[in-house]
C-alpha cells in the first residue's frame, strides 16, 4: 500500500455542493500530529471489496465526527478544521488480508465533559453501520488527561474497599448464587449464609436476578442481609453480598439501592445492560452513599468477542473506569468464558494501573494516564474452581475478586464445604508464594499438601481437579503492529 499524502481540497472548491470523498474533505491528514488533549481512537477497518482503505478510514473519521455524505456549506459557520476528526495513520493488520488499523484524532471540544453517553454517541454512534465497510471494530482509545479529569472514576476504589472490608494481602473470594433463577428468598438466603460462613468474603446475585415472581427484590434483600449479619457474627469477619439493583427505571434502581443501604449492605450491583448514563448515575449514588458498586458485564460478548466487528472489552474497561464502578468482570483466562491470556492481562492493567504504558503484546495501543482516578477491582468469574488457584494467582494477581459459583455451590459436601475448599486453597497458595516457593509450578503439590488436613479441599480437587475449558480463543492478539505504511 502506498503512502497517500493529504488530499484535502483547499479554497472555495472545498465547499462546492455535491459529494466529495472523505479524504478530500479533510478527514485524512497524514501529517497531523495529535495534541496531548486529543481523544485518539484506533479502529480495525475492513473495507468492502474495492473500497480504498484510506478512504474507508477517512470516512470513519468523518462519520464519527462532523461529516455527512455530501458537502454542506454550513461547515463554514464553524471552526471546521478543528472539529473534523483526522485520520492520521493507517496500517495493514499484519497477517490478515483486507483489515487495517486506522488511528483517528478528535479534538477535546467535540465531547461533553464527564459523559460516556456523549463520547460513545460520536465514536460508536452511526459509523458501525456505514455501508462501504464490511466490518469495524474499536480496538482501543487514548483518553487525554484533561478529559479523564472530568470523570468521577470508581466510587470507592481498591484501597478503600480493602480498608472497609479489612482484608489485605490476598485476592477476595466470592460466589454467584446458583441456580441462576428460581430460588425462593429463604432458600437463597441459606445459600448466601453457607457460602459466607464457609469462608468466602462475598456472595453475589446473578446478572438476571432482579424481581421475579419466584422472589421479589425486597424478599431477596431481607434474607440476604440476614445471612450476611449471621455469617459476620459466626466468623468475626466482614462479609458482603452484591445485591443486584438492576431494574426497569432509574427510580426503581435508586429505591432498591436505598433499601440495600438501609439494611446495612456495603455493596450493590448493576448490570452493563442498564446503559452508560444509568451506570454513571449509580456511580455517583455509590460515592454519595459510601457503597461499593459492582458491575456485571452482562451483554458485552454480543459486541466484544469477534475480532473484526464491535468494541474491544479493553475499551469498555476504560469507559467503566471513567464512569465510576468499583468492580468489573474482566475474565478468568482458565474458566468457561472467552479469555485469551495476553488480551485479558491488558484488561486487568487498565483496571489497576495508575498509568498504562503502550503494550502491544497485551493489546494496549496507547499510553494512558489515569489522573489518580481510583483503581477498579477486576472480577474473575465463570467456571473456575479451587484446583486452578495457582494459575489464577499467577495470571490475575492479588487485587482481584475470584468468584466461584458452581465451584462453591456444586461441592459434593455442600456449600459451606465448597467455600472452605476455596478459602484454604487460596490461603495455602498465598502462604507458599510469600514463603518464596515456586507456587506456579508447584501449585498442584501445594494444593495436595493443604488437602491432607482439609477434607473439603480434597473433595473439591477430586471432583474438579481435572476440569479445564480448552477451546480456541476468538479474540486473540494476532498482531504486533508494524510501523505505519500510510501516514
Ligand atoms: O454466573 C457467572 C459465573 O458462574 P460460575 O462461577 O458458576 O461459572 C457469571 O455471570 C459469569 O462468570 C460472567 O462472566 P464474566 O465474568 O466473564 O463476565
Ligand atoms: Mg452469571
Amino acid at each position: 500500500m502506498n503512502v497517500q499524502p493529504s488530499q484535502t481540497v483547499k479554497g472555495k472548491d472545498r465547499y462546492k455542493s455535491g459529494v466529495m470523498e472523505y479524504r478530500k474533505m479533510g478527514y485524512w491528514e497524514p501529517d497531523y500530529e495529535p495534541k496531548d488533549t486529543d481523544v485518539i481512537a484506533c479502529f480495525r477497518v475492513t473495507p468492502q471489496d474495492g473500497v480504498d482503505p484510506i478512504e474507508a478510514s477517512a470516512a470513519v473519521a468523518g462519520e464519527s465526527s462532523t461529516a455527512t455524505w455530501t458537502v454542506v456549506w454550513t461547515d463554514r459557520l464553524t471552526a471546521t478544521e478543528k472539529y473534523r476528526a483526522k485520520c492520521y495513520r493507517v496500517d495493514p493488520v499484519p497477517g490478515t488480508e483486507g483489515q487495517y488499523f486506522a488511528y483517528i484524532a478528535y479534538d477535546l471540544d467535540l465531547f461533553e465533559p464527564g459523559s460516556i453517553s456523549n463520547l460513545t454517541a460520536s465514536i460508536i454512534g452511526n459509523v458501525f453501520g456505514f455501508k462501504p465497510l464490511k466490518a469495524l471494530r474499536l480496538e482501543d482509545m487514548r483518553l487525554p488527561l484533561a478529559y479523564v479529569k472530568t470523570f468521577q472514576g470508581p466510587a470507592t476504589g481498591i484501597v478503600v474497599e480493602r480498608e472497609r472490608l479489612d482484608k489485605f494481602g490476598r485476592p477476595l473470594l466470592g460466589a454467584t448464587v446458583k441456580p441462576k433463577l428460581g430460588l425462593s428468598g429463604r432458600n437463597y438466603g441459606r445459600v448466601v449464609y453457607e457460602a459466607l460462613k464457609g469462608g468466602l468474603d462475598f456472595t453475589k446475585d446473578d446478572e438476571n436476578i432482579n424481581s421475579q415472581p419466584f422472589m421479589h427484590w425486597r424478599e431477596r434483600f431481607l434474607y440476604c442481609m440476614e445471612a450476611v449479619a449471621k455469617a459476620e457474627a459466626a466468623t468475626g469477619e466482614i462479609k458482603g453480598t452484591y445485591l443486584n439493583v438492576t431494574a426497569a427505571t432509574m427510580e426503581d434502581m435508586y429505591e432498591r439501592a436505598e433499601f440495600a443501604k438501609e439494611l446495612g449492605s456495603c455493596i450493590v450491583m448493576i448490570d452493563l445492560v442498564i446503559g452508560y448514563t444509568a451506570i454513571q448515575s449509580m456511580a455517583k449514588w455509590a460515592r454519595r452513599n459510601d457503597m461499593i458498586l459492582h458491575l456485571h458485564r452482562a451483554g458485552h460478548s454480543t459486541y466484544t468477542r469477534q475480532k473484526a466487528h464491535g468494541v474491544s472489552f479493553r475499551v469498555i474497561a476504560k469507559w467503566m473506569r471513567l464512569a465510576g464502578v468499583d468492580h468489573i468482570h474482566a475474565g478468568t483466562v482458565v474458566g468457561k468464558l472467552e479469555g485469551d491470556p495476553a488480551t485479558t492481562r491488558g484488561y486487568y492493567d487498565i483496571c489497576r494501573e495508575d498509568f498504562n504504558p503502550m503494550r502491544l503484546e497485551h493489546g494496549v495501543f496507547f499510553d494512558q494516564p489515569w489522573a489518580s482516578l481510583n483503581k477498579l477491582m477486576p472480577v474473575a468469574s465463570g467456571g473456575i474452581h479451587a484446583g486452578q488457584m495457582h494459575q489464577l494467582l499467577d495470571l490475575l494477581g492479588e487485587d482481584v475478586v475470584l468468584q466461584f459459583g458452581g465451584g462453591t455451590i456444586g461441592h459434593p459436601a455442600g456449600i459451606a464445604a465448597g467455600a472452605t475448599a476455596n478459602r484454604v486453597a487460596l490461603e495455602a497458595m498465598i502462604f507458599a508464594r510469600n514463603a518464596g516457593r515456586d507456587y506456579v509450578n508447584e501449585g498442584p503439590t501445594i494444593l495436595a499438601e493443604a488437602a491432607r488436613s482439609c477434607t473439603p479441599l480434597r473433595q473439591a480437587l477430586d471432583v474438579w481437579g481435572d476440569v479445564t475449558f480448552n477451546y480456541a480463543s476468538t479474540d486473540q492478539l494476532d498482531f504486533v503492529p508494524t510501523p505505519s505504511v500510510a501516514g
